[in-house]
């Protein structure tokens, strides 16, 4: 191929590149919109330059005329995360797209590789409209967190600079460093989970609260003055001593005697 073939080649290839990662940057937006928080980072992607795509099919003895088959990340989408449960949730939004076809996954995270790279990936056919109709092309799409990202970054740039010089004991201690990436992946998530435990655990505390003193506020509509009163003392007693059971025995008795006032019943 020569220069003008590779550009008519890598086309669709920069076009899926460019509107999957326009699509990927929408969704991200739009999680931000509905949930204040988007599992989504931020997204790069890159189209294969073509002397790592000829050393490619090279290494993998894929002919010339296939490398559109046998060679699955000339579109190359990277999504980064915060969290790993954000990677399994973005794998998820992308298995429900009907703009692309799923062809299959890798998941280097619970098989990392000997060298210690851990990433989910998906290999995706994605159809690309051309000016002589559609082309479906492949694109690997892969997801990681920003310390999976952190290390692969630097594994790739050292590999890339000393290739097959890679000392045995530096293999050693990047293992060892993708180990603690790991571990401090989890202890993020773990850090994140009790965050989000201590929001519901507030969030409970906070709508026990209004209700409670909205029901002792009908109460008083109903016109049950000393009723509410008592109720009111004995809520700030438990409120104080964040007795939360105790609280929700007194809602059920508030509770009863809203129904009771209502039927004009007497205390
Ligand atoms: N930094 C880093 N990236 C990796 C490593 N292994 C895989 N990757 C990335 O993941 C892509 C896909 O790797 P594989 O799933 O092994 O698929 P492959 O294309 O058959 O394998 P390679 O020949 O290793 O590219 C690679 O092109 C890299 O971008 C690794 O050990 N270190
Ligand atoms: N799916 C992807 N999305 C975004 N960037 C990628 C993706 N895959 C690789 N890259 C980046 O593209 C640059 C060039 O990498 P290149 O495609 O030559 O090699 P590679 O993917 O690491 O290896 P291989 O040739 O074995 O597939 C690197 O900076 C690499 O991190």
């Amino acid at each position: 191929m020569d220069g003008r073939d590779w550009g008519l080649f890598l086309q669709p290839y920069e076009q899926a590149v460019e509107e999957l990662k326009v699509k990927l940057k929408t969704l991200r937006t739009e999680l931000k919109n509905r949930e204040a928080y988007s599992p989504i980072e931020f997204v790069t992607g890159r189209v294969k330059r073509i002397s790592s795509i000829l050393e490619k099919a090279k290494r993998l003895s894929v002919p010339m005329e296939q490398i559109d088959t046998g060679i699955e990340d000339i579109a190359g989408i990277r999504i980064m995360c915060q969290f790993v449960d954000d990677i399994h949730r973005v794998a998820g939004f992308i298995r429900l797209r009907k703009d692309l076809k799923l062809v299959y996954e890798k998941d280097y995270i619970t098989n990392f590789k000997e060298s210690g790279y851990r990433s989910y990936h998906m290999i995706v056919e994605y159809p690309v409209q051309t000016a002589i109709g559609l082309k479906h092309v492949l694109a690997e799409i892969q997801i990681r967190t920003l310390a999976m990202n952190f290390w692969a970054t630097i594994e790739h740039s050292l590999n890339y600079k000393y290739k097959e010089s890679l000392p045995d004991e530096v293999r050693d201690r990047l293992k060892k460093a993708a180990e603690a990436a790991s571990v401090l992946d989890s202890e993020m998530s773990s850090i994140r989970n009790e965050i989000l435990d201590a929001q519901r655990d507030f969030e409970e505390k906070s709508n026990m609260f209004t209700s409670v003193l909205s029901d002792i506020q009908e109460l008083y509509f109903f016109n049950r003055v000393r009723e509410a009163v008592q109720f009111q003392l004995r809520f700030n007693e438990l409120w104080e001593q964040e007795d939360t059971f105790g609280i929700r025995m007194l809602s059920d008795e508030i509770k009863t005697a809203i129904s009771r006032a209502k039927k004009g019943g007497t205390t």
